[in-house]
């Protein structure tokens, strides 16, 4: 029980990170009438835009945590990106604060080190083998234990920034800087992974509640530099693959533990299924789901976060997400081709309402759903390629259409 927002009664969730995942979050918690807080480190975040108040502030900065946190007192914390300070949430869970699903899970995920420790060394999960490294000559002595090629990630970034595959060798120096320059906390350390030649990767989103653990169907999905352009739902597995990333999916969310959703990547090789990473929190390549489902990642998150049931989920049709990605930096852009998108039949689309576009900056997504999962595919591309980015050379002011 609980009451209206902004009444004494009201449930709170505040969310840390409000990009366009936590926007479709706040927006699933306000259909519960829950009271909702954004916060991230700019303001007009996609969050924001729903919430019904934020914050802008560090999240990396402990202190500055602290104070929004015994500010707004919350009854869930939810982190939307990993970039957060993470022992801050341990304090405040200790404290008595709820941090979703659970501060351990934020703190473990939040850089690779720790849920690749926990995946491969206390559960035996496979995984690809890897090395750490804190400085240049580190990683030219792990780059040739774990061979080229190789994938060089910093330990804390996400969508690929700062990561490369190093083929050679003399690769090396050139994805030391890359990666120096995309990590997102000051920190110097990257992990060095095999690369696994898989035939495709997937997430199996997980959702934790107390009704027990239930998988959606597989995602697949293509990354481009590290980062998603392209997902689909359900994708072709044999009924052994799918045994067997339910199962490395139910080791490593149990070990996680809470209530909530997470999206376990995983890679399909021929000779086995490897684990690669998980967010303990909905995934971008699961926005899929908001054409596909009955409940999307989100409302699933949200039930789940709640404490409610989630008796089952139940895919309503096959159907694939497109991304819309910025090219170039810029503050005064516009962005068009929704009619000629929204033509297609099935399709739907979500502008994110990011401030600011950089390159490669996902800005906006085309969903589509059909009775094939190749049909549905072809429309969310096709739904993409008609969305576009103008970027103005004006004045500089907001024009209004
Ligand atoms: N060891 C590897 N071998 C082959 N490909 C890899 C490997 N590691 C990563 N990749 C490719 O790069 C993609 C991004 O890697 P990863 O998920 O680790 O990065 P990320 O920055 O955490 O991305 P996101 O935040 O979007 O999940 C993977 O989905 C996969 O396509
Ligand atoms: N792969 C993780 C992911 O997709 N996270 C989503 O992107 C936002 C950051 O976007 P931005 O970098 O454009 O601000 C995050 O807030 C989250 O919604
Ligand atoms: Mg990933």
């Amino acid at each position: 029980m609980y009451g209206a927002p902004h009444a004494g009664q009201a449930k709170r969730m505040l969310l840390l990170g409000s990009g366009e995942l936590g926007k479709e979050v706040v927006m699933e918690a306000q259909r519960l009438g829950i009271e909702t807080i954004a916060v991230d480190r700019y303001a007009d975040a996609p969050a924001m835009q729903v919430a019904h108040r934020f914050h802008v502030i560090d999240m990396l900065d402990g202190e500055a945590l602290r104070r929004v946190i015994e500010s707004e007192r919350p009854d869930l914390i939810v982190p939307e990106i990993e970039a957060i300070a993470t022992q801050t949430l341990v304090e405040l869970e200790a404290e008595g604060y709820k941090v979703v699903p659970t501060a351990n899970a934020a703190r473990l995920t939040m850089d690779r080190e720790g849920i690749r420790r926990l995946a491969a060394e206390t559960l035996g999960l496979p995984t690809a083998r890897y090395a750490f490294a804190d400085s240049l000559d580190e990683l030219k002595a792990a780059v040739a234990e774990i061979g080229t090629p190789c994938v060089i990630k910093p330990i804390m970034s996400s969508s690929g920034k700062g990561q490369s595959v190093c083929r050679t060798p003399e690769d090396v120096e050139a994805s030391w800087n890359y990666a120096m320059e995309g990590g997102r906390a000051k920190k110097t350390r990257v992990i060095v992974e095999e690369f696994i030649r898989f035939d495709s990767e997937i997430t199996l989103l997980t959702v934790r509640s107390v009704s027990g653990t239930t998988y959606c169907a597989p995602i697949g999905h293509i990354q481009k530099d590290g980062d998603y352009i392209e997902s689909w739902q359900p994708h072709e597995m044999s009924e052994a693959q799918i045994q067997e990333a339910q199962q490395i999916a139910g080791a490593i969310t149990e070990a996680l533990g809470g209530y909530g959703l997470y999206g376990v990547e995983l890679f399909l090789a021929p000779d086995r299924v490897y684990f690669s990473e998980v967010s303990p929190r909905p995934h971008d390549t699961g926005m899929v789901t908001m054409a596909t489902q009955d409940l999307s990642e989100f409302a699933l998150h949200v039930r789940a976060i709640l404490g409610f049931p989630v008796p089952g989920v139940r895919l309503l049709t096959p159907g694939a997400s497109y991304t819309l990605k910025a090219d170039r930096d810029s503050r005064n852009f516009r962005i068009g081709g929704l009619e000629e998108a929204l033509s297609l039949p099935n399709t739907q689309v979500r502008v994110f309402g990011k401030p600011e576009t950089k390159p490669g900056r996902r800005m906006a997504v085309a969903l589509a759903s059909a009775e094939q999962v190749e049909e549905a595919r072809a429309r969310a591309k096709q739904a993409a390629s008609l969305l576009r980015i103008d970027y103005s050379t004006g004045s500089g002011f907001h024009e209004r259409a």
